[in-house]
C-alpha cells in the first residue's frame, strides 16, 4: 500500500509510543545506579528497543485473531492484511535475538538475561496466557513492563539491590491503574474480542476499587525509596505532588456515580498516568544526579 510502506509497518509492529515510556523507566534508573557512559546509555537505548520491539511484534504475531476483532487494533500490519503473520513473527524473534546478542556482548550478561526476561514474561506469561485467561492478566503479566528499570540498573551497576527492586514494584503497581482506566472505556472492544478484562468480569465498581487501592499502595511505595535514603527532598516533593495528583484524579472516577460520568476522568487518569511515571523516573535521575 502505497500509504503505508513496509518501513512503517516494521515500526509500527514495535509499538514505538509504548517504547517510549519504556526508555524513560529504563534510563532514569541507570543516572540513579551511576554515572553511565554516553555510550552505555545508547546501546542500552538500542538494545531496549529492539528487545521491546521484538516482543511488541511477536504479541501482534500471537494476537493477530483478536486484533482483527478490536476497532482499535484492526489497522494493524496483519489484520490488515498487508504483512505475513510468520513474517511478523520472525521479525520480531530476529530483532530480540539481536538485542540479546548487542547487549550480552556490548553491556553485559545480567543485563541481557533480564531483558530476555522481560521479553519472554511479555510474550508467554502475558500474551500468550494470561491475556485470555484471567482478569488478573495486566497485574501478574504487568509484571514484563516492570523489567525496564532492572535492565538499566544491571546496565551500570552488574547487579541488583533493594533500590532496583523498588523501582520494578514501582512500575508493578503503577500498571493496574494505568491500564484499567484505559479499559473502562474499551469495554466493548476486549468483549467483542472475548477478552476477559477486568471491568467485563468483575464490573466497573470493583475495577475501580482496585484501581484505587493500587494507586494508594503506588503512592506509599515511591515514598519508601526516601527512607532508605535511596532519594532527597527534590525526589520526595515530587513524587507526593505527582502521586497526590494521580490519587485526586482515580477518586473521581471513585466518585462518579455513572459509566456515563466516569468517562472523561478515566481518559485523564490514562493520559495523566503516562506523565506520572515519565515525570517520577526523571524526578529520580535528576534527584541523584543534579542535586546529590
Ligand atoms: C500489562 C501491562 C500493560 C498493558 C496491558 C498496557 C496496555 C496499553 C494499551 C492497550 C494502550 C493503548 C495503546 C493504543 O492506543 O494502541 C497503552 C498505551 C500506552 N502504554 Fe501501556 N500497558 C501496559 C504497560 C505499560 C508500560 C509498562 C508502559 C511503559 C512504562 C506503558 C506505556 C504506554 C504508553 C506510553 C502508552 C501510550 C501509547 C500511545 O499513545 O500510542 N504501558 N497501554
Ligand atoms: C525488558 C522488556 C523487553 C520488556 C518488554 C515488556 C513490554 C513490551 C511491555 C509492554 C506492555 C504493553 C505494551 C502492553 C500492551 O498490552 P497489549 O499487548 O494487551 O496491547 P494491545 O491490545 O495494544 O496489543
Amino acid at each position: 500500500m502505497a500509504d503505508a510502506p513496509l518501513a512503517k509497518d516494521l515500526i509500527a509492529l514495535t509499538k514505538p509510543r509504548i517504547i517510549s515510556l519504556l526508555l524513560v523507566t529504563t534510563v532514569a534508573p541507570m543516572y540513579v545506579a551511576g554515572v553511565p557512559s554516553v555510550l552505555t546509555v545508547l546501546l542500552v537505548m538500542l538494545g531496549g528497543y529492539l528487545m521491546a520491539g521484538g516482543a511488541n511484534a511477536v504479541n501482534m504475531y500471537i494476537d493477530r485473531d483478536i486484533d482483527d476483532v478490536m476497532a482499535r487494533t484492526k489497522l494493524r500490519p496483519i489484520p490488515s492484511g498487508r504483512m505475513h503473520a510468520t513474517a511478523v513473527l520472525a521479525f520480531g524473534v530476529g530483532i530480540a535475538t539481536a538485542a540479546t546478542w548487542m547487549l550480552a556482548v556490548y553491556v553485559n550478561v545480567l543485563t541481557a538475561a533480564l531483558a530476555l526476561a522481560g521479553f519472554y514474561f511479555y510474550v508467554f506469561i502475558y500474551t500468550r496466557w494470561l491475556k485470555r485467561s484471567s482478569p488478573q492478566n495486566i497485574v501478574i503479566g504487568g509484571a514484563a513492563g516492570a523489567f525496564p528499570p532492572l535492565v538499566g540498573w544491571a546496565a551500570v551497576a552488574g547487579q541488583l539491590d533493594l533500590t532496583a527492586w523498588l523501582l520494578f514494584l514501582i512500575v508493578f503497581y503503577w500498571t493496574p491503574p494505568h491500564f484499567w482506566a484505559l479499559a473502562l472505556n474499551k469495554q466493548r472492544d476486549y468483549g467483542n474480542a472475548g477478552v476477559p478484562m477486568a471491568p467485563l468480569v468483575w464490573g466497573e465498581e470493583e475495577t475501580i476499587a482496585q484501581m484505587w487501592w493500587y494507586s494508594v499502595l503506588l503512592v506509599g511505595l515511591t515514598v519508601l525509596p526516601v527512607a532508605f535514603g535511596a532519594f532527597g527532598p527534590i525526589y520526595l516533593v515530587s513524587a507526593l505532588v505527582l502521586g497526590g495528583l494521580l490519587l485526586w484524579g482515580v477518586w473521581k472516577v471513585r466518585a462518579a456515580a455513572t459509566p456515563e460520568a466516569r468517562v472523561k476522568p478515566s481518559w485523564w487518569v490514562y493520559g495523566y498516568s503516562l506523565l506520572y511515571l515519565a515525570l517520577l523516573f526523571l524526578a529520580m535521575a535528576i534527584d541523584r544526579r543534579v542535586f546529590a
